[in-house]
C-alpha cells in the first residue's frame, strides 16, 4: 500500500479498547461469552489476562478452533477494514468467547482503527485494474454502522457490491 495513503488515513488513528469480563457459568454449554463476529478494526491486539482460556476461531469448514493460551503473548488479528482495504485478500477473522464452569475470564482488546477524516474502502493503491468489490464509505458512516448493530457475523458485508 502506497505509504502517503497509508500515513493520511492511520495517522491519529482512532483507538479503543474493550474489556471482557466474562463470570463462570454452570453449565457453559449454554450460553456464549461473546457472539460471533469479526472485529471492525484494522488491526486488533489482544490479552487474555488471567490465563483462562476461551477464545476460538472460526475455520474455512465453519469448525471453531480453540487458540491456545500461551503465557505473556498478545493475539493479533486482523478486522474489516483491512479485508475491505486489500479488496479481500486479508480475511478478517470470525471469532467467539466461550466461558468455563471454574473460572472468570478477563480479556482487553486493543482496537487500532483509522482517523475519522479517512475513508473506508479498497486501497486505490492496492487495487490497481481489479473490480472493487466493496462500497467506499466515511470513516463517520463505518464506525456508526458498526455501532448501531449487534457484534454478530460480519460487518463488511453491509459494504459488499
Ligand atoms: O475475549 C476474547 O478472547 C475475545 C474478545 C473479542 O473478541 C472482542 O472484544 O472483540
Ligand atoms: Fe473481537
Amino acid at each position: 500500500m502506497d505509504v502517503k495513503e497509508m500515513e493520511e488515513m492511520f495517522e491519529n488513528g482512532m483507538q479503543s479498547v474493550r474489556m471482557n469480563y466474562y463470570p463462570p457459568c454452570p453449565e457453559p454449554d449454554k450460553v456464549i461469552g461473546q457472539m460471533p463476529h469479526s472485529d471492525g478494526s484494522a488491526v486488533t491486539i489482544l490479552l487474555q489476562v488471567n490465563g483462562v482460556q476461551g477464545l476460538q476461531i472460526k475455520k474455512d469448514h465453519g469448525t471453531w478452533m480453540p487458540v491456545k493460551f500461551l503465557p505473556e503473548a498478545l493475539v493479533v488479528n486482523f478486522g474489516d477494514t483491512v479485508e475491505v482495504l486489500s479488496n479481500g485478500l486479508y480475511k478478517s477473522i470470525e471469532h467467539r468467547a466461550t466461558v468455563t464452569s471454574e473460572k472468570e475470564r478477563i480479556s482487553v482488546g486493543m482496537f487500532f482503527n483509522p482517523n475519522f477524516e479517512a475513508n473506508v474502502g479498497p486501497s486505490p493503491s492496492l487495487l490497481g485494474n481489479q473490480k472493487p468489490i466493496f462500497k467506499t464509505i466515511s470513516m463517520k458512516e463505518y464506525v456508526n454502522g458498526f455501532f448501531s448493530r449487534r457484534l454478530q457475523g460480519k460487518f463488511l458485508d453491509t459494504m459488499r457490491i
